[in-house]
């Protein structure tokens, strides 16, 4: 296996990775781009914007919600228009041009292919989605090596896509951002597993733009050499996740043997392959298995037969907002202080009929202990969170603006991770039902 070596710092990683990449014209399937250096926590607060929303920049594209709720909205009201007269512009002249935010930052280039026929064809989302600076196949980054779910997850979200993979979510996220990949997809929950917490806390952390979701059915099989039997095993390896989600079958299978975590689950099917294991056994996909010459001795191991794997795209900018097509929102946001204010902040959105998908809640990195003292009792130590709620609505529709105006009132903080469309694909479960 190709791989990079390790450099103390970005733009080492940055210029090696080039050159490799440069070298091969193509990134060759087995190179995989590996973590460089880990995440300075010195930058942490630079890189998640100050906790304190006075004086935050109110545009949409910083990601920050401004210092008033008038600043807020009128923000929402101008990006909004700017949408419509951006459209009824490019329709008109059919040629491409610059968005401007407010205060008079450049937003988002347009990069639009001009239309030579009299019929102007209406705008599409991916339009909308700025194309790769370098003219190529879109490069998108994935947790993982080949045969790994989020490589077909990746080819879900972008299907010509070229997939890069990476030995880390962190990798993933900085190959986006130092442009060796145009886009990341990572997975963000499991519908047996629950949250991918890591990439909860690595959204915070880096500036990129949720831009799109996939959800995609997985479907585990037991791999092994050719000619090992059950009987035969002595432990289990897979992802984390892949083991929380068979554990239940590997009991009725009768694999009462020791489970190993490793980084992702073609990994696993690899790492037996290549060390030649006869006790071991791999949970992965079937693409896992053939690519690594590993026999399947049993299919559908998930605990649930319609087990989802929810996947986010990132980019480096955000997608415009719309509300020709459903959309979600994803946010985070924290606050200092007052019982009471998860509820005020749900009911903002309940008030307005929007339906919230999901509601995480992750250590507040930088401040994890509140300390009340009260002279009479003692003192409390409470946690602090950083919460994070995806709901069904576009940042273009009047309703998720208004019910964000509402938000930023009770919090600190407030961050929009990105307004994207859902995945409205139909429900395909997995393969024996
Ligand atoms: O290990 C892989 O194959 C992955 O793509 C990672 C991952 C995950 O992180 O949840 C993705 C989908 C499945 O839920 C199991 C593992």
């Amino acid at each position: 296996m190709q791989s990079l070596t390790p450099s103390s710092s970005g733009v080492n990683l940055k210029s090696l990775i080039r050159s490799k990449i440069q070298s091969h014209r193509v990134v060759p399937s087995r190179l995989v781009i590996r973590c460089a250096y880990r995440f300075d926590s010195s930058n942490a607060a630079a890189n998640t914007g100050t906790i304190n929303t006075n004086g935050a920049p109110s545009t949409y594209n910083a990601g920050h919600v401004g210092p008033s709720r008038a600043d807020w909205q009128s923000s929402c009201a101008i990006l909004a228009s700017k949408v419509v007269s951006q459209q009824q512009d490019t329709e008109m002249s059919g040629g491409a041009g610059n968005i401007t935010a407010v205060n008079g930052h450049k937003m988002i280039d347009l990069d639009l292919v001009a239309i030579n026929d009299n019929q102007p064809k209406p705008l599409t989302i991916t339009d909308l989605s700025p194309a790769p600076m370098h003219g190529a196949q879109l490069r998108v980054a994935y947790q993982g090596v080949p045969g790994a779910y989020s490589e077909a997850a990746a080819g879900k979200a972008y299907p010509k896509c070229e997939a890069i993979p990476c030995d880390q979510f962190e990798v993933a996220f900085q190959a986006v951002e130092l442009w060796i990949a145009d886009r990341a997809v990572l997975p963000v929950e499991n519908s047996l597993g629950g949250s991918i917490h890591r990439n909860y806390d690595l959204l915070l952390r880096h500036r990129l733009h949720i831009v799109g979701e996939v959800q995609l059915p997985v479907h585990h099989c037991l791999l092994a050499l050719p000619g090992v039997r059950k009987e035969y095993l002595t432990r289990v390896i897979s992802h984390p996740q892949a083991l929380a989600q068979c554990e239940l079958t590997l009991t009725k299978l009768g694999l009462n043997v020791a489970r190993e975590a490793v980084d992702d689950t073609a990994g696993a099917a690899e790492y037996i392959a290549a060390n030649n294991l006869r006790d071991t056994a791999a949970i992965a996909s079937a693409r896992a298995a053939d690519l690594y010459g590993l026999q399947i001795l049993a299919e559908g191991i998930q605990d649930d037969s319609s087990n989802v794997t929810r996947f986010v795209m990132l980019a480096r900018e955000p997608i415009i907002p719309r509300t020709d097509r459903p959309f979600k929102t994803s946010i985070v946001f924290a606050h200092h202080e007052g019982t009471s204010v998860l509820f005020k902040v749900l009911s903002a959105f309940a008030f307005r009929n929007i339906s919230l998908t999901k509601i995480e809640s992750r250590p507040h990195r930088n401040r994890p202990i509140r300390v009340v003292d009260d002279a009479n009792v003692g003192t409390a130590k409470h946690f602090e969170y950083m919460f994070y709620v995806d709901f069904e609505a576009s940042m273009a529709d009047v309703r998720a603006q208004n019910a964000l105006a509402e938000v930023q009132e009770f919090t600190s903080f407030l961050r929009v991770l990105g307004s994207y469309p859902m995945d409205m694909t139909p429900w395909c479960p997995s393969r024996e039902d």
